[in-house]
């Protein structure tokens, strides 16, 4: 059986703290209630940056630029009606203070206590990169 491949954005924001930002999924999304990276799904025509950038004012009221999202690591996961390929970027600067306008909360945690929240499966590969190169 041959799966669709869905591209989604997602990053990493670090604080000065070194702390990482992580969201709960809402009620009545797929996965819901587990913490996952900020970002969404790409949309038809849309630049991965672009999308992200997008996914960042949407979702937790914040302005970044491209110039501040490093590529790291990615995410090739096969989910039960999708095949997930979902690039994670670093961002360490944006403007405006992170909102939960889309997520049930959200939560700075160090990148050695990520581990202590429950994510989707595709998403713990990237926890250990996050916790031995961060
Ligand atoms: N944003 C994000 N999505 C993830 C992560 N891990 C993971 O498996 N996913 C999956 C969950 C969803 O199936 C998909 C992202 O979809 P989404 O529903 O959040 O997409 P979206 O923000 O564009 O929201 P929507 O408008 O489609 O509802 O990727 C992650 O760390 N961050
Ligand atoms: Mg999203």
């Amino acid at each position: 059986m041959t799966l669709p491949t869905v591209l989604v954005v997602a990053v990493a924001l670090i604080d000065a703290d070194g702390r990482v930002l992580i969201a709960q999924r809402p009620e009545g999304k797929q996965m819901a209630g587990l913490w996952e990276f900020p970002g969404g799904k790409v949309e038809p025509g849309e630049r991965p940056e672009a999308a992200l950038i997008r996914e960042l004012r949407e979702e937790l009221g914040i302005e970044t630029k491209e110039a501040c999202l490093a590529p790291f690591v990615f995410a090739s996961h096969a989910y039960e009606s999708f095949h997930l390929l979902m690039p994670l970027y670093l961002c360490r600067r944006w403007e405006g203070t992170v909102v939960a306008h889309e997520h049930a909360a959200l939560k700075w945690v160090r990148p050695n206590q990520l581990s202590d929240w429950p994510m989707p499966p595709a998403d713990e590969p990237l926890v250990a990169w996050l916790r031995d190169l961060l």
